[in-house]
């Protein structure tokens, strides 16, 4: 009989309770331990654990190669505060709220400025970043959209909803969320006797409250609801005044014909949206973030703009105030939908709207070159517009770049390719002019950074 060779199961990974001194803070906010459970011959195995500081010694749970929970702190650091929301030990949402605002945001700097050096945008041995001082926000009730999980316990006929925990898809119930506007959380709790009923509850995937101009519940549906759940809603949203929005796979309804929520920029314009469609979370640093935009790109009324990864126009529309003219470019054809109908409704007739893929983006689909370029990309970041941008030629090449980034990590990739470009003369077509962290998610490890590039000749 044929033999075949059986792998050895490997055994799981035991659990050791370990104990280490934090050795400092890693992009992500998560403390950096070298663990003491060395093995002959082996390194000791570097850990990222959620929580703990530089400097503390700490007693923590391996949870695997490379993480782990912390258990205890045995040594505490003089910069750790109590956490301001109650929900912290369990709530998977805001991880950095052990530490004070002011260190949140040196630790941010400090990530880019590191990652900066990583990728050789400059040394920091013989140079410094032309830093400003960062665009900081109110450091809670910032929110104006939250997305909550919700999971119906069938056996206790119960509806819970709030968020996950940390590394974890068990659900943490939530009346109040410090970071999200007070409306958000009272119009879920005020919608939860409707949502509470297995009719509904059952087809429930996860909803999101948005308030703009008012307060707008999406729900994500993941079957059809019967007639008498629907009534039930539509009877709340009446008796509320809070619009609710279904979404499934395929379509976004709203009900009763709800309109469309509004944000409004900086110069008073209505940007519409659908509560599907991106949106900054911090309305209002996203309003000084929109601004330095503006203010470091200092468009012209004889110059062309490129915005890219426009969304719905938040960058678009008050460029398009200010420049000869503006091309948006994003990827959602929806949302590009909806730029090209905020440019009507606030008669903008300079304003044109491409949907596109930004990956494979090539000079001939965008047409007449532009002297700015506005770039706002998701974590991934922009390296399909880096590809394009290495394809012209150093005369066609935009004066300034605005490089808005919420992936430090991606962004120091994009910039150090912007870098490598050479000028006419050889030497190196852009510096940075300008940079800064942008305060967009207080009490969490995300970094938000804007990036001014200049160029040469
Ligand atoms: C961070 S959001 C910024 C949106 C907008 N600038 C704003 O401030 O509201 C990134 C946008 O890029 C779009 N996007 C992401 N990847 C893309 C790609 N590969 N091609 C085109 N658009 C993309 C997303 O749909 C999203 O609207």
């Amino acid at each position: 009989m044929a033999q075949f060779f059986k792998p050895q199961k490997r055994g799981k990974a035991v659990s050791k309770t370990l104990k280490a001194q934090v050795s400092g803070l890693d992009h992500q906010a998560r403390a950096v331990v070298r663990g003491s459970d060395k093995q002959a011959g082996r390194k000791p195995q570097t850990r990222f654990i959620i929580g703990a500081l530089p400097g503390e010694v700490i007693q923590y749970k391996t949870t695997g190669k490379h993480s782990g929970t912390l258990e205890r702190i045995l040594e505490p650091s003089a910069d750790r505060r109590d956490a301001p929301c109650k929900y912290y030990e369990q709530c998977g949402g805001c991880d950095f709220q052990h530490v004070d605002e002011s260190y949140q945001l040196r630790h941010k700097q400090q990530v880019v400025e590191e990652l900066f050096q990583k990728f050789g945008v400059f040394d920091a041995a013989t140079e410094s970043l032309p830093w400003q001082a960062p665009l900081v926000s109110e450091p809670t009730r910032y929110r104006r959209r939250v997305r909550l999980a919700t999971r119906w316990l069938g056996k206790e006929q119960k509806l819970l909803i709030g968020f996950r925990e940390a590394q974890s898809h068990q659900i943490v119930p939530v009346e109040d969320c410090l970071v999200a506007e007070e409306s958000l959380l009272q119009a879920v709790n005020r919608l939860y006797p409707v949502l509470n009923t297995s009719s509904i509850a059952t087809k429930l995937g996860h909803l999101e409250a948005i308030h703009t101009n008012k307060p707008v519940i999406l729900l994500r549906i993941t079957d059809s609801l019967p007639k008498d759940a629907i009534q039930s809603l539509e009877n709340w949203q009446a008796e509320q005044n809070i619009d609710i929005w279904l979404q499934s796979d395929s379509e976004l309804t709203p009900l009763n014909n709800a309109s469309l929520p509004f944000d409004t920029s900086i110069d008073g314009d209505k940007l519409y949206f659908q509560p599907g469609d991106f949106l900054q979370v911090n309305g209002g640093i996203n309003e000084r973030m929109v601004q330095q935009a503006i203010d470091w790109l200092a468009p012209e009324k004889t110059q062309r703009v490129y915005d890219f990864f426009a969304g719905i126009g938040n960058f678009s529309i008050p460029l398009a105030r200010r420049a000869k003219s503006v091309l948006a470019v994003e990827g959602v054809y929806r949302m590009a939908e909806q730029t090209r109908n905020n440019a009507e409704t606030n008669s903008l007739t300079n304003l044109s709207s491409l949907a596109a893929e930004l990956d494979d983006i090539t000079a001939s689909e965008l047409g007449e070159p532009a002297d700015l370029w506005c770039l706002d990309p998701a974590r991934p970041g922009a390296e399909g517009v880096m590809t394009l941008l290495k394809k012209l030629k150093p005369e066609q090449r935009p004066k300034r770049i605005v490089y808005v980034s919420c992936a430090p990590d991606t962004l120091a990739r994009d910039v150090a390719t912007i870098f490598g470009l050479k000028s006419n003369k050889k030497t190196s077509d852009y510096r940075i002019s300008k940079l800064c962290t942008v305060d967009m998610f207080p009490q969490t490890h995300h970094i938000e950074t804007m990036v001014c590039l200049e160029r040469a000749s």
